[in-house]
């Protein structure tokens, strides 16, 4: 995508303070035909958002859909790393998609949300869902840093969904747990029907570990992103990309060719 001045894409970053805001900053700045127009925080009035033509969303679950709103109401490309979109949110935001104005180019608007922009995590979720449907128990473990305000994290909840998904499709049946006491919730969440298990402690970035168990054998899939540089490469291409994907697309490996389109 070029803007209607020829002159690259213009980019404004949500949330520009932050872990992830900070780090897209700077990989917007290193990128060839990537400008950034706008850096917008808490508090921070949108206005015409710099005049971007592609915002990035990396802010807290709670304000995302208000930011994302505003960019879509104004014609404006979205590429969202934030967490918390369940299917309440992500419907509002399709009808908002509907109504919007068409973008700076005239095409339709694009908004793509992202729960993890690392290509390791997003080939953790795909070999997951591959595996799921061979296996009798399926359990997702993830491990963040402890300043992380969301639990289980949006990568976690997503692997949960896509396994359960395919299981559904393959006739498997739900995953074996004999448990009938667990009066502490030792046994994590379910999502999905798929227990996840939330760990938050201080050295850690983001991992994730998908375990599958049959009787005799256990297959691990781990994904460790140990530095946010990780998750830029996905960004960029995520910004790029999203002018060329109207309308709602939800996870990065629906532009990678990983995902039926
Ligand atoms: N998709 C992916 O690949 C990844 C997703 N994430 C997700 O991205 C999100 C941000 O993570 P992280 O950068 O670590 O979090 P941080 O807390 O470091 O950054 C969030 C920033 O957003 C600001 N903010 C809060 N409210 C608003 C608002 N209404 N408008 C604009 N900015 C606001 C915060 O300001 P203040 O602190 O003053 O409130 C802060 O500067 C999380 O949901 C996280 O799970 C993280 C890594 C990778
Ligand atoms: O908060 C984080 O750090 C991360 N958040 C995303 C999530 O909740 O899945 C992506 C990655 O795990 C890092």
């Amino acid at each position: 995508m070029t803007n209607s001045s020829g002159a690259g894409i213009r980019v404004g970053v949500i949330g520009a303070k932050g872990r992830m805001g900070a780090e897209v900053c700077r990989a917007v700045e290193a990128a060839d035909g990537l400008r950034l127009v706008g850096r917008f925080d808490h508090g921070d009035d949108l206005g015409d958002l710099g005049g971007a033509d592609v915002v990035v969303e990396f802010s807290v679950p709670d304000a995302a859909p208000a930011n994302v709103a505003h960019c879509v109401a104004r014609g404006v490309h979205v590429v969202v790393g934030t967490t918390g979109w369940d299917d309440g949110r992500l419907e509002t935001l399709r009808r908002q998609l509907a109504e919007a104005p068409p973008s700076s180019t005239g095409a339709p608007v694009g908004v793509l949300v992202a729960p993890n922009f690392a290509i390791g995590a997003i080939l953790m979720m795909t070999f997951a869902a591959q595996a799921a449907r061979f296996y009798e128990s399926v359990e997702v473990i993830e491990l963040h840093h402890p300043d992380k305000v969301d639990a289980p994290s949006g990568t976690a909840a997503r692997t949960a969904r896509l396994i359960a998904e395919a299981r559904e499709q393959a006739g498997a049946g739900p995953v074996s747990d004999a448990t009938t006491h667990d009066p502490e919730g030792a046994r994590g969440a379910r999502v999905s029907g798929i227990p996840v298990h939330s760990v938050r402690l201080r050295g850690l970035v983001a991992h994730q570990e998908v375990l599958l168990g049959n009787v005799g054998e256990m297959l691990t899939i781990r994904h460790d992103s140990f530095d946010r540089a990780s998750f830029m490469p996905g960004v960029i291409e995520g910004v790029r990309r999203v002018a060329d994907h109207p309308g709602l697309t939800v996870g990065l490996e629906h532009y990678l060719g990983l995902a039926a389109p």
